[in-house]
């Protein structure tokens, strides 16, 4: 059974002008891309197999990523049903010289396993087995009952 550590995902971009929009700092698009391939490999760590992406809930740009700077994406799944698993997104602006964060963008997305005919199969269970997950858990279902009520 994998445990929710083991679906924690980062990755990282250095915003160049062509993932620019006309103000100088990254795309919308561009972000939701990064946010919707970190997202679907934490579920596919997760699952053990191909995941697809079913929903996406509301995203809030809460401030912009200049170029210049690291994209920071960080997934990891807190919820999981018969087939679909769900993953918090988190986007921040990381300086690459001091590494000093902020937070960009946040969304929480629901992915489906499917197998070899691409039809929804089973997940196992998602175990929690450090202070740290249990943490980041209560935090995402906080987030998405907070998102889902407003
Ligand atoms: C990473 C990528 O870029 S993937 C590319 C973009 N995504 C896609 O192309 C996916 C296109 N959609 C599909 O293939 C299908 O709609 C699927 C696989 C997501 C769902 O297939 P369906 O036959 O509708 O599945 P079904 O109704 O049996 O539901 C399966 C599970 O998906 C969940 N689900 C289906 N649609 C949604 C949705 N829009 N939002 C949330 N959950 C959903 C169901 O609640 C169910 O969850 P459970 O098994 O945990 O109870």
């Amino acid at each position: 059974m994998p445990d929710l550590m083991d679906t924690f995902l980062e990755n990282r971009w250095m915003v160049q002008p062509n993932h620019a929009n006309s103000l100088g700092t990254t795309h919308g698009g561009n972000v939701l891309k990064w946010m919707d391939e970190v997202g679907a490999m934490a579920a596919m760590r997760f699952a053990g197999r191909d995941c697809v992406t079913a929903r996406m809930d509301q995203v809030d740009f809460k401030q912009p990523i200049p170029v210049g700077e690291t994209a920071l994406v960080e997934a990891y799944v807190y919820e999981t049903g018969r087939s679909s698993v769900r993953v918090r997104l988190r986007v921040f602006r990381e300086d690459p010289r001091s590494g000093e964060r902020e937070l960009t963008t946040e969304s929480y997305s629901v992915y489906v396993a499917i197998d070899d005919d691409r039809d929804p199969v089973e997940v196992p269970a998602l175990t929690v087995e450090t202070e740290e997950g249990e943490r980041l858990r209560a935090e995402a279902l906080d987030g998405d009952n907070k998102e889902s009520t407003s």
